[in-house]
Order: structure tokens, then sequence, then C-alpha cells
């Protein structure tokens, strides 16, 4: 049976690039994201323990309002989201650019007009440390493929969404299938949970593997962005979510994106390595895939869309 990659986040050089931590993780992470397009990373110190079980609580309460309520949150960028059900298991809730404290306070306000510290600082806490994760694997794979004088670039125009889900127990809502099997739309994906099993992730061999979680780990999912703009060196990583266990599973997600046209960089493209995509406009297309959901499906594929 296949496994995830797991790595180690906790020593305190793992952030510090060009250290011999930094440069072991980054040869782990890369050949996890050829291999899979995803990792587990171990962060054991990045969100205290009493912090963790009490912010998933407050995602209870946050499902817990009205419809009407949860389907006022609306946003118009970067992409149009808010409040979904996708079926009779699942129900989310975005916020647009997390990482902006403003946003979150904002989003906060909406549901507890006289505030809720335990929810809006844990949103804030976690937000920030997703994408830190993120700004460092991102600098990883563009090191990695001696590119980095793009990402400075890169990550001014990086831009991010927070997805909020709920999962009902299937005992009660009738169907396992918590999220069909697909790819992230964005660049990539960092999500943490609740102790409630749920994710699977396809192996090359067509397995589906499950993610273990646990308090102190998260799990990087490459998206199609990063397959796009690796010229199919790193795999978008198919992943669905199962529900088997009693207990509602949370997830709260980070996803990137990047303003204006991702383009395979020259260095890429070679004789073994030839061009597979024209540039791609990720904003368009997250837009085109949401708006016509119901003809293309789960499966829609980047290589219809943009493959050379
Ligand atoms: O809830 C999860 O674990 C996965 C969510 C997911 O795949 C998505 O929102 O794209
Ligand atoms: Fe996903």
């Amino acid at each position: 049976m296949a496994k995830l990659t797991v790595v180690d986040f906790s020593d305190k050089d793992c952030f510090k690039p060009g250290t011999s931590s930094w440069l072991s993780l980054r040869k782990d992470i890369c050949h996890a994201l050829e291999e899979l397009g995803c990792f587990v990373a171990k962060l054991p110190d990045l969100i205290p323990s009493e912090i963790h079980s009490p912010f998933f609580g407050t995602l209870d309460e946050l499902f817990d309002f009205p419809t009407e309520t949860k389907l006022q949150i609306t946003y118009e960028r970067p992409f149009p989201m808010g409040y979904i059900s996708l079926n009779a298991a699942n129900e989310s809730l975005a916020i647009g650019y997390p990482t902006n404290p403003e946003e979150t306070k904002k989003f906060t306000h909406h549901f507890w007009p006289n505030g809720n510290d335990q929810f809006c600082q844990g949103a804030d806490l976690y937000a920030k440390m997703m994408e830190k994760v993120d700004h460092a694997v991102t600098r990883m794979v563009f090191e990695n493929y001696g590119v980095e004088k793009y990402h400075d670039d890169h990550i001014r125009s990086v831009i991010y969404s927070c997805k909020f889900n709920k999962y009902n127990e299937p005992e009660k809502s009738g169907i396992d299938v918590g999220m069909p099997g697909h790819t992230d739309k964005g660049f990539s994906t960092v999500l943490c949970q609740n102790h409630v099993k749920g994710l699977e992730i396809k192996s090359k061999n067509d397995e589906w593997i499950s993610f273990d979680p646990a308090p102190s780990s998260l799990i990087f999912i490459a998206g199609d962005g990063f397959k796009v703009w690796s010229n199919d060196r790193i795999q978008a990583c198919k992943h669905r979510v199962t529900l088997r266990e009693n207990g509602v599973r949370h997830s709260l997600a980070l996803f990137s994106y990047k303003e204006g046209e991702t383009c395979v960089p020259n260095e890429l493209v070679d004789k073994d390595h030839p061009l597979k995509y024209k540039p791609l406009h990720l904003l368009e297309y997250v837009q085109y895939f949401m708006e016509n959901y119901p003809t293309l499906g789960p499966n829609f594929s980047i290589k219809t869309y943009c493959g050379v």
C-alpha cells in the first residue's frame, strides 16, 4: 500500500532558506510533489493545542447559523465565492484574503456582531501558519528547478482564499461521498482538519490513501496551477472526501491563486520536456470551472483547458 510522504518541520531552521534542515526538507518535498503532488507536514509548535480544539469547536457554531445568514457571505474576488453546499453531507464558507486580519474580522463580525475572539484569533493564526508553509514550499520548488529569479514576482502576485468545510455524519445525511475526486484549481492548497478522518489521496496505482489527521499535522496539495507552471513535473494531486466515521468532520483549506498569467518558465522547457501548456489565466480558469461545473464535472482536466 502506497504511503504519503511525511516531513517534519520541528527543527528551528526549517523555515530558513539555505540551512541544512531547509535543504533536506526541500529534497523530500520536491520528490513527493513530483510523485503524488502532496505531502504531510508535521508542525508540532505552530498551533498550540489549547487553540486547536476550541477553534474547531467554533466551526460547529459557525455552520449552525441559519442558511440565510451564511448565504449573505459573498465575495466577487478573487472569483465569486461564499457559502456553498455541494451535497447533503457538505457545506462550506469562504473568506477572501484571509491573511489580512481585517478580512477575518469582517467575516467574524457578520456572524458574531459582538465578536468571537476564539474564532477570529484562531482563523488568523491558521491563515498565517498555512501561508508560512505555502511560502516556504513555493520557494523550495522554485529553488529546486533553478528558477528562483522568478520567485519574488510570483509571490507578489499570489492571492489566497480560505474555505471552511463541514461534513455531516454519513448516518445522518445518508451519503458517504463528502466530495468527489478532483484536483484543486489553484496553485496550491494547505489543509488542516479536526480529528475525523475522510480525506483520501489517489496513488499512482489508483489506490486511495487516507490522510491520518493529527492536531499537529497538515497536508500540502499541489493544484492545476503548479502542474502547468512546472510543465507537468509536479502532479496535481487527485483527492476526495469519503465519510466513514461517526462525528462531524471540519477542515479548513488555504487556497493560493496567482493573478495574471501563469507561464512555464523557459528553463523548464527542453528536449525531454517539450512545452505542454499555453499561458494560463488561473483566476479565469477557476471562474470558468465554477460557472460550468454542472456540465464539466469534477474530472475536467486542465489539459483540455490550456494544453498545447
Ligand atoms: O475537506 C477536505 O479535506 C478536502 C476539501 C477539498 O478538497 C476542497 O475543498 O477542495
Ligand atoms: Fe480539493
